[in-house]
């Protein structure tokens, strides 16, 4: 097993303009961990997953992933964006949707590779258990489906490094449970760490090992049990807030009394 970090950041800062995101983050990531990346509309998560795709650059700071800087280590991420209906005339099978995954980083795939690249789809498809509607449409399928062959695409690679954008946002309730079993699955079984971007901590609240919750250029990095507490959250959001343990979930109770759903109390 690697004890090498999947992810580092040191000294990481992301500015546009005079607004900065974040400064300061450290961060290691390690292989298998879980960090759930939390904060307002705008606090800079999605600015994050770019970064670590390399498709955008550290004002200053460094970044690594998988050991190497973000635009080198493709190979070694998945990514999981959020649930977006596909055009139902999309004229692509689940399989194709996935096969994608794996030719992005190949080309020329010669005989030997086209053997590869089907093996590799067959495996990513099972992992995932989409085989029953892998030759459909992807169009036709429903946004549960459709959100699990874009995780079979993620994972499809092999990746060190699962980088997702609120991949269960408009999923029901056991669409939400079975996504994020999958990459909970994933990362137990293959040692592969996870950042996960949500606005709700609740559905993955077991899984998550470290929270990195941003708000308004601060940051907080620790397990849940330290970062949701009402004086952290109340010192972040600089603000008076009450975080309440319910049935084993948290929520938020803002300054102005009303129970928010998670991370909206910003908005309010
Ligand atoms: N290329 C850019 N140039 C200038 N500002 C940008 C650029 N990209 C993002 N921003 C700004 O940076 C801030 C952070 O955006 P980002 O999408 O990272 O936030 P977020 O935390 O993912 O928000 P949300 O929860 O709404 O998705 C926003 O105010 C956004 O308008």
């Amino acid at each position: 097993m690697s004890t090498t970090p999947a992810v580092t950041l040191s000294g990481a800062r992301l500015a546009y303009g005079d607004r900065v995101l974040w400064d300061g983050l450290d961060l290691d990531v390690a292989p298998g961990e879980f960090v759930a990346v939390l904060g307002p509309n705008g606090s800079g998560k999605t600015s994050l997953m770019r970064v670590l795709l390399g498709l955008r650059a550290l004002s200053s700071g460094a970044v690594t992933v998988a050991g190497a800087a973000p635009g080198r280590a493709n190979r070694r991420i998945g990514y999981i964006p959020q649930q977006r209906a596909l055009d139902p005339a999309l004229a692509l099978r689940g399989r194709d949707l996935v096969g994608l995954g794996w030719d992005g980083h190949r080309w020329g795939l010669g005989l030997t590779g086209i053997r590869e690249r089907r093996r590799r789809v067959d495996t990513a498809l099972a992992e995932v258990g989409a085989e029953a509607f892998a030759n459909r449409p992807v169009g036709m399928l429903s946004g549960g489906e459709q959100q699990r062959l874009r995780v079979a695409q993620a994972l499809v690679g092999d990746p060190a490094v699962l980088l997702c954008d609120e991949p269960l946002l408009s999923l029901d309730l056991a669409h939400q449970r079975a996504v994020s079993d999958l990459i909970d699955t994933r990362r137990r079984t293959a040692d592969t760490a996870v950042l996960f971007v949500t606005h709700e901590i609740n559905p993955v609240l077991p899984l998550v090992d470290r929270v990195l919750y941003l708000v308004d250029g601060r940051f907080r990095i620790g397990p849940p049990d330290e970062v949701m507490t009402s004086e952290t959250l109340s010192e972040l959001y600089r603000t008076e807030v009450d975080v309440l343990r319910v049935r084993g979930q948290v929520h938020i109770v803002g300054g102005h009394g009303a129970v928010c759903e998670d991370f909206h109390l910003a908005e309010h």
